[in-house]
């Protein structure tokens, strides 16, 4: 029997790839190798591998891949970047995120298009960021190419295009980049030593919190990488947005919702929340890294020759199916 859709279908030409690569449906036996490999990654750091996990994970961690070492040199990075971190760090607390949540829930700050919001965030120079030069819609546009480029699916393609528009909120109501960009962190226990420029938390009130400061914290071991505060901005804020108005897919919504996750998806720090989806949901974040990362050094796309591939593309993420509008002209609520 062929597998049922992810979402309900639009009606376009052309519908959305149900195949999810590296997380199919019909998953390819690479598929199963890299979630045995990150099952047994987790059950290693939580203490609960058996001796065969413990083997495929050693292995796993002596085949790995040099990483690609011209991006992401925070030591070299200047002055913008250390700064920008040292009043993250100081910044997001428990507190500060219980507040920004409730703050997003209640609000419609803008009603835009999705190509409206490209647009809108053309402006905006990210602080964090010690690798790009080129402008907030290039990035997305190159992302989206390269995995379009590979063959990945439609709706992947889309995530390439947006993952990085909640950064938005710069414009809306934010304090300034701080509680907007770079990467993100659980709060509410311990901040991991793997953590860019870790030392740079000593100066945030949490870390001085009898509870916070604890291993687990607020939280229990396994609990759920979804039931984790992760420091508030841009991939938290547009997983909400997407978890309500689009079709997108489960990995789709992991994609946006942890991309900037690093410690965790790249320095494998905090395991021990995981559960069994975080491993599916982990294999799908790091399948969609090096799209958000090693794309930036590619060529410029032109824009307005690819605008209407994409708008197409949106129609159906974004397809209105209540009222029967156009994904490219729906006007979503941000
Ligand atoms: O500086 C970058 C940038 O802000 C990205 O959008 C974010 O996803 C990364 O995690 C961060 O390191
Ligand atoms: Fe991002
Ligand atoms: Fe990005």
């Amino acid at each position: 029997m062929a597998p049922a859709p992810i979402f309900e279908q639009p009606n376009v030409a052309e519908p959305f790839n149900t195949h999810r690569d590296g997380l199919a449906l019909e998953a390819t036996s690479d598929d199963i190798d890299q979630v045995n490999v990150l099952k047994a990654a987790m059950r290693v750091k939580q203490g609960t591998a058996t001796q065969e996990e413990k083997d495929i994970y050693e292995k796993s961690q002596f085949d790995a891949e040099k990483d690609k070492t011209q991006f992401r040199q925070y030591e070299d990075a200047c002055d913008r970047v250390k700064n920008f971190y040292r009043e993250q760090h100081e910044k997001q607390t428990v507190a500060y995120n219980l507040k920004a949540r409730n703050n997003f829930r209640f609000k419609t700050r803008a009603e835009m298009t999705i190509w409206e919001a490209i647009e809108k965030l053309n402006t905006l120079i990210d602080e964090s960021d010690p690798d790009t030069s080129l402008s907030q819609i290039e990035h997305l546009l190159q992302s989206a190419e390269a995995i379009r480029r590979d063959g990945k699916p439609r709706w992947m393609q889309v995530v390439g295009l947006i993952h990085d528009l909640g950064k938005l909120l710069f414009f809306f109501d934010a304090q300034g980049q701080w509680d907007v960009v770079g990467d993100t962190f659980p709060v509410g226990c311990a901040f991991d030593e793997k953590i860019i420029y870790p030392g740079t938390f000593k100066n945030n009130p949490d870390s001085n919190d009898p509870i916070y400061s604890t291993k687990y914290g607020i939280y229990t071991p396994g609990c759920g990488i979804d039931n984790v505060m992760l420091s508030w901005g841009h991939d938290e804020y547009l997983y909400h947005l997407c978890k309500d108005q689009s079709n997108l897919p489960e990995e789709a919504l992991a994609m946006i919702r942890y991309h900037s996750f690093y410690p965790w998806h790249k320095e494998e720090a905090y395991f021990w929340m995981m559960n069994e989806k975080d491993v599916k949901m982990l294999a799908a974040v790091r399948a969609f890294n090096p799209y958000d990362l090693y794309s930036k050094s590619d060529e410029v796309p032109k824009v307005e020759e690819l605008r209407p591939y994409y708008e197409e593309l949106l129609d159906e993420a974004f397809f209105d199916h209540e009222n029967g509008i156009r994904g490219r002209d729906r006007k979503l609520r941000w």
